[in-house]
């Protein structure tokens, strides 16, 4: 007999996720069907989404054999029936307060700022380099946590340093750049390019430093289409581009509009629902009918 979700503290909700306390030394990472676009959380859910995005994420894990916070499997007995397959049982760990970004694109943030200083997170990138332009290698651009609903802060290596110690600000940089290059190698051989992620490091009671949250996954990734790449052409998301085209190209709703986007219509929601299994398929190989929790 599996607990009730209400049987757990929750301790946490950002925009699309939330986290809830098991035990001392366990917690309960949800992901929701919530879908953000231009920093508006929808009010049309994905379904499945969050069972997709924790199946990215196990798949992740699994394949690139990273010391992480996982504690159990998809089907841990801790995992309530109404979260099932997007819900995972991690190691409650202490968190280092740094975004660890890796990119091997140009483009967003690190665009801006390289539009502006020639650098991004003070490291120099070669002159002549426009959106979507390769960075080989992948560069290591950190940001600071922000407050649910801010933007994070682009900092310098230097800066992180200052913060958590040159020790492990050196060692978030060389696993973010590891684990980054080795996930968007097996995305790339499957036709999906990875072209910057986001990972979360914290240190467990017993010192190690594992790799935590979400993994490579669609929210924390841009995920482009590696047939439509050529070089110095930014492309569009792999994942979310039908509901921003719908949004700012046929809903009549716009960015500047000041007013909550719209809710979605069914044939986006299942254009959308469809992409998302696409990449977790194409990338991990495996069918996502047999992930955990879909409908009896
Ligand atoms: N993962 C993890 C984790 C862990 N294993 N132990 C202790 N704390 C955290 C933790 C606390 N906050 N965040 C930021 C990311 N959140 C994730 C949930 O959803 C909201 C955003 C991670």
């Amino acid at each position: 007999m599996r607990p009730e979700l209400s049987e757990y503290t929750p301790i946490y909700s950002g925009k699309v996720r939330e986290l809830y306390e098991i035990d001392d030394e366990h917690l309960l990472l949800v992901a929701s069907d919530r879908i953000s676009a231009y920093d508006y959380i929808l009010d049309t859910p994905i379904p499945d989404k969050g069972r997709v995005l924790t199946a990215m994420s196990v798949f992740f894990f699994d394949a690139l054999g990273v010391p992480n916070h996982l504690a159990g499997p998809a089907d841990d007995p801790r995992i309530p029936e109404s979260v099932l397959g997007r819900a995972l049982v991690t190691r409650r760990l202490d968190m280092v307060p740094v975004e660890c970004v890796a990119r091997g694109y140009l483009t967003g943030s690190g665009l801006k700022e390289y539009r502006a200083n020639g650098e991004v997170c003070g490291v120099p990138l070669p002159e002549g380099l426009v959106d979507g332009s390769r960075i080989d290698p992948p560069i290591f651009t950190p940001a600071t946590k922000a407050a649910v609903g801010d933007h994070d802060e682009n900092v310098s290596f230097e800066r992180v340093a200052e913060d958590v110690g040159l020790e492990l600000a050196t060692r978030l940089r060389e696993l973010t750049l590891d684990v980054y290059a080795r996930g968007a190698d097996i995305a790339r051989e499957r036709g999906i390019i990875l072209a910057d992620t986001k990972f979360e490091f914290g240190r467990s009671s017993d010192g190690d430093l594992l790799l935590a949250d979400e993994v490579l996954t669609p929210d924390s990734s841009r995920y482009w289409d590696g047939a439509l790449y050529e070089p110095g052409k930014a492309l569009p998301s792999f994942d979310k581009q039908i509901v921003r085209d719908w949004l700012t190209k046929e809903s009549g709703w716009s960015t500047d509009a000041g007013t909550p986007p719209p809710p979605l219509p069914a044939d986006v929601v299942e254009r959308t629902r469809a992409r998302y299994i696409e990449a977790y398929e194409r990338i991990s190989g495996l069918s996502f009918a047999d992930w955990p929790g879909g409908a009896a």
